[in-house]
């Protein structure tokens, strides 16, 4: 797979504090990503400097293989900010045809059945809109782009659960019909580990963590046992914490577990089972944290 947009040693401070350390990323083409933070973990920050509205303070950036100068607006790229709001005073459907001047791919046709589908009034003044209906904007231009590289910075806040797993569905059937790079940050994290087939997770300016799905789906579990039985069989893996309860203990396991010791693990009395995204999220960060 070709990569389409990728980062060395990416840096940004403002005065003293460290925005982004030193960011290796690989993005390659056809892959929905996920990438997630806690609050100032410097998702935003990130997506501007990929898509150059943020000169970084150090390292480099490639999009399609050629060196991101300053000033340049990568082409075939389409970054949608969490506040989209710059023509307040515009009407939707005259945003919707500022952007659409901008993609040699935009689509009409799917522009106007999005506008039905999430029932936004093209006649409306941007600043007339709600939170979630400025979203659906953003969105609607995202996807309409169709460009090779898609960036959503939270798509779905102000959005409520349908208009959320309408958003995901049209993502996605669009996405198999025209394949592409698309990049997501989210809050929400059940719902982008259905979405997203590789995860970057940022914390405090670095990269915590970069692993496919279905790695993750193979290496995180919830392992719980008796506090000897465990301290043995976990010995040798990655254990990210570990919650006390009496005489038992829970481990949040970040590892392979092969099929012997799963078999092993039933003569110990261990139970074994998988971990959510949210979860590994949340003792990655709260790990580092402690560090
Ligand atoms: N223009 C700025 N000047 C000074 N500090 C800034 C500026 N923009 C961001 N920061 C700081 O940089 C850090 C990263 O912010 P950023 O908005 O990139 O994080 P984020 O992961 O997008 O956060 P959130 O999830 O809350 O939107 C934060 O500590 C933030 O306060």
């Amino acid at each position: 797979m070709a990569i389409v947009l990728e980062s060395k040693n990416l840096a940004k401070t403002y005065g003293n504090l460290h925005a982004i350390r030193s960011v290796d990323l690989k993005f390659k083409d056809n892959i929905i990503y996920g990438l997630l933070g806690p609050n100032g973990a410097g998702k935003t920050t990130l997506m501007e400097m990929l898509s150059g509205g943020l000169f970084p303070s150090d390292g480099m950036i490639k999009v399609q293989a050629e060196v991101l100068k300053k000033g340049d607006t990568p082409k075939g790229m389409c970054y949608v900010r969490e506040k989209n709001i710059h023509f307040p005073r515009l009407k939707v459907s005259e945003v919707l045809r500022v952007a659409a001047s901008f993609y040699e791919n935009w689509d009409w046709a799917f522009t106007k059945e999005m506008l039905q589908l999430f029932d936004v009034n093209p006649n409306k003044k941007v600043s007339q809109l709600s939170r979630g209906v400025q979203s659906l904007v953003g969105n609607i231009i995202g996807l309409a782009s169709r460009a090779p590289i898609t960036l959503f910075d939270e798509p779905v806040l102000g959005l409520d659960v349908i208009m959320r797993e309408q958003f995901y569905s049209v993502l996605l059937t669009d996405y198999a019909n025209h394949p592409r790079t698309i990049i997501l940050s989210t809050h929400l994290l059940d719902e982008i580990s259905k979405i997203a087939e590789e995860i970057y997770i940022l914390n405090e300016g670095s990269i915590l963590l970069n692993e496919s799905m279905e790695d993750i789906r193979s290496k995180a579990h919830i392992v719980s046992g008796k506090h000897d039985a465990l301290k043995d069989f976990l010995s040798n893996k990655n254990v990210l914490k570990v919650e006390d309860y009496g005489n038992m203990e829970v481990a949040s396991v970040f590892d392979e577990i092969s099929e012997t010791e799963k078999r092993a693990s039933q003569k110990l009395d261990i139970s074994i089972t998988g971990m959510s995204l949210q979860k590994l999220f949340t003792d990655l960060v709260g790990g580092a944290r402690n560090q």
